[in-house]
């Protein structure tokens, strides 16, 4: 089944254009989303959990539509599928952990006695067994984030939206944070849509990335694909008749991305161009290749490109 079809989804606030026609189509699994601060992924997750509605457009999560019916309980049908980890500090002052996920439970619409044995089992989960008793303002922020994942679980939803969930954490509590949301895309097959502005963490966690920028969805596929993408870059320096050689090379379909002046440049080849063709070419011209070095596009310079 689809995890989200999004069919040119639009939000306003006033004069404001937050998202701009985002139209996806994405499988179950494990799913960066990936933008600077203002990109609008807050907004996108609030839209899918039901929190705000599209000012247009339509959509679906596991196929029930966006602002879609109630049960019988009253309750939004959509939220029982999501998790919501909301990114702002959304804990209760006053209540333990347990009993904050348990309320948590209830507000979902389960019944008390089950959404606080749920409520127990989810925080030994996320390793806060010991600490469920203490009041959550108490809690260290790596706990904080936790408890707020653990709420986001109790329901055992096949879906979670987690906004930012390695937010202000230390590289230890980061790394715990994302094993822990590997696993559970992993080991227990929920889907997991992770708005996020840093691109390790969609590299450690996720198998597709959505990148979005503006309002709008920049590129979308798997982080296999796009890494295979940006794997035609060359540095080449060359001696002797270079002009030639280098109308040669362009008018065999490679691209020159920069040139330094010095006779160093940055080419993008063609599919099933190799070391061995610069070489064969350059000799055929009588030019010697000084050095030949692979100049792959990192992650990185993609995502930076891509949003700028
Ligand atoms: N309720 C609102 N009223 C007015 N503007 C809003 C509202 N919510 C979001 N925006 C604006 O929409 C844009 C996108 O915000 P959003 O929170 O979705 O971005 P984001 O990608 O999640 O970034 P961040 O990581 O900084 O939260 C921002 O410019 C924000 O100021």
């Amino acid at each position: 089944m689809s995890l989200i079809e999004l069919n040119a989804v639009s939000r306003t606030f006033g004069a404001f254009t937050a998202l701009r026609d985002v139209t996806l189509s994405l499988p179950e699994g494990r799913i960066g989303l990936l933008g600077p601060n203002g990109a609008g992924k807050s907004t996108l997750l609030k839209i899918l959990m039901g929190l705000i509605p599209p000012s247009s457009g339509t959509g679906r999560v596991l196929n029930e539509p966006l602002g879609g019916d109630r049960d019988a309980a009253g309750n939004w049908r959509l939220r029982r599928l999501i998790g919501f980890m909301p990114e702002a500090d959304a804990l209760v002052p006053g209540l333990t952990g347990v009993e904050y996920v348990a309320l948590a439970g209830e507000l979902y619409g389960m019944p008390r006695r089950e959404a606080t044995r749920r409520a127990h089992e989810v925080l030994s989960y996320l390793e806060l067994e010991e600490a469920r008793y203490r009041l959550v303002e108490e809690y260290s922020l790596g706990m904080k984030q936790r408890v707020k994942l653990a709420q986001a679980l109790v329901h055992d939803p096949p879906v979670l939206l987690l906004d930012e969930p390695t937010s202000g954490l230390d590289p230890a509590g980061r790394d715990a944070m994302l094993r822990l949301v590997k696993a559970l895309g992993v080991d227990h097959g929920k889907s997991v849509l992770l708005s996020t502005h840093l691109l390790a963490d969609v590299e450690t966690v996720c198998e597709r990335v959505v990148i979005i920028a503006g309002g709008q969805v920049r590129r979308e596929g798997t982080v296999a694909e796009l890494r295979d993408r940006h794997r035609d870059r060359f540095r080449v320096r060359v001696q002797g008749e270079a002009a030639a050689f280098r109308a040669e090379l362009e008018a065999a379909g490679v691209k020159l991305l920069a040139d330094n002046g010095e006779g160093e440049w940055r080419v993008g080849v063609p599919q099933g161009w190799s070391n061995l063709t610069f070489f064969q070419r350059a000799a055929a011209r009588g030019v010697v290749i000084r050095s030949l070095v692979r100049d792959e596009e990192t992650l990185e310079e993609l995502f930076l490109r891509t949003v700028i």
